[in-house]
């Protein structure tokens, strides 16, 4: 069941448009990664779909309906983002206190834990906290929240990697016992990859890739050997990028993984990271792919 959706949403500033014609939905109790480049769009998505920003036209639904200044969908909505603002005079602890407040399923507990596993200083005010530590209060607050629908757009950047790391642990863990639906909105794609069970990615405000993550990552091989046999091997596949290693070639083609190939060739799956970037490039035209064109004339 989608949980949140938009259907031919478009947001305009001005003469700009941020968002084009944007369909996407995400689903009930699962990870799904909101993916892009800088600029995207991905949070004007999240904005429009938290109530904080408006659609120029299209159709929002949150929970069967719209978000904006509606308490039944948004005390069940958790958006966590790195800039997030606190009155000057707040401590973690007031922090943590006015989320209890506005989210239903607030784990008291479970947030103390979180304090004390990264080892956040519940008396400090969050003006005086370092870039991570800060980071650390969203990361508490998007975990204890247990919202229905919660949002991470990339709060936990300023995490250090280990941190980083054990937010992803946890999550996980968490999220196995309390399921719920979750977005994560990350550059660091290879970090995230293993948690993601459906990615969306935007670029220039469209939607380039809608899937579930194995599907995807199924959709796409790498294949590296010898130039001359890597080449011959690739004239049959749509070619989504060529990378020369000296006397190696290695190019990403669109399909599943050939039953057979050449001996020497090495095939593998395409990551998320790759298909991500490959995609991306590709909408752009950017060097380094070739076959856009080709690619670009088969794409319905
Ligand atoms: N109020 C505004 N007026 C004009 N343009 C805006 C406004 N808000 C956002 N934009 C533009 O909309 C586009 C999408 O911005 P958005 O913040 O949604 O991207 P993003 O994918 O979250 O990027 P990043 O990964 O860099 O955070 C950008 O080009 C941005 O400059």
């Amino acid at each position: 069941m989608t949980v949140a959706g938009l259907s031919g949403v478009t947001k305009r500033h001005g003469e700009t448009v941020v968002l084009d014609d944007v369909s996407l939905g995400f689903t009930e109790n699962r990870i799904h990664g909101l993916l892009g480049r800088n600029g995207a769009g991905k949070t004007t998505i999240m904005q429009i779909l938290t109530g904080q920003n408006f659609e120029t036209s299209g159709k929002v639904e949150v929970f069967g309906e719209h978000p904006y200044e509606n308490d039944r969908v948004l005390r069940d909505v958790c958006f966590i983002k790195e800039s997030q603002k606190y009155p000057d005079m707040f401590a973690v602890h007031h922090a943590l206190t006015a989320a209890s407040l506005l989210y239903e399923n607030w784990d008291a507990e479970f947030a103390a834990e979180l304090v004390e596993e990264f080892a956040l200083p519940p008396k400090r005010r969050i003006k005086k906290l370092s870039r991570g530590q800060m980071s650390a209060v969203g990361v508490i607050i998007g975990l204890a929240s247990r919202a229905k629908l919660t949002f991470f757009d990339e709060p936990y950047l300023g995490l250090d990697a280990v941190a980083r790391h054990r937010f992803y642990e946890l999550l996980l863990a968490d999220y196995a016992e309390h399921p719920r639906t979750i977005v994560l909105s990350t550059h660091l794609i290879d970090e995230i990859s293993d948690l993601l069970e459906h990615v969306t990615l935007v670029d220039k405000g469209r939607v380039l890739l809608d899937g579930d993550s194995d599907e995807l990552r199924a959709s796409a091989v790498t294949v590296t050997g010898p130039a001359r046999s890597v080449a011959e091997f690739a004239a049959d596949h749509t070619e989504l990028h060529r990378e020369q290693l000296g006397g190696f070639l290695r190019v990403t083609l669109s399909g599943a993984i050939p039953e057979r190939s050449p001996e020497d060739l090495h095939v593998e799956p395409v990551s998320l990271q790759q298909l991500v970037v490959r995609t991306t490039q590709q909408a752009t035209g950017e060097r380094g792919f070739v076959g856009a064109a080709h690619e670009r004339g088969t794409r319905s």
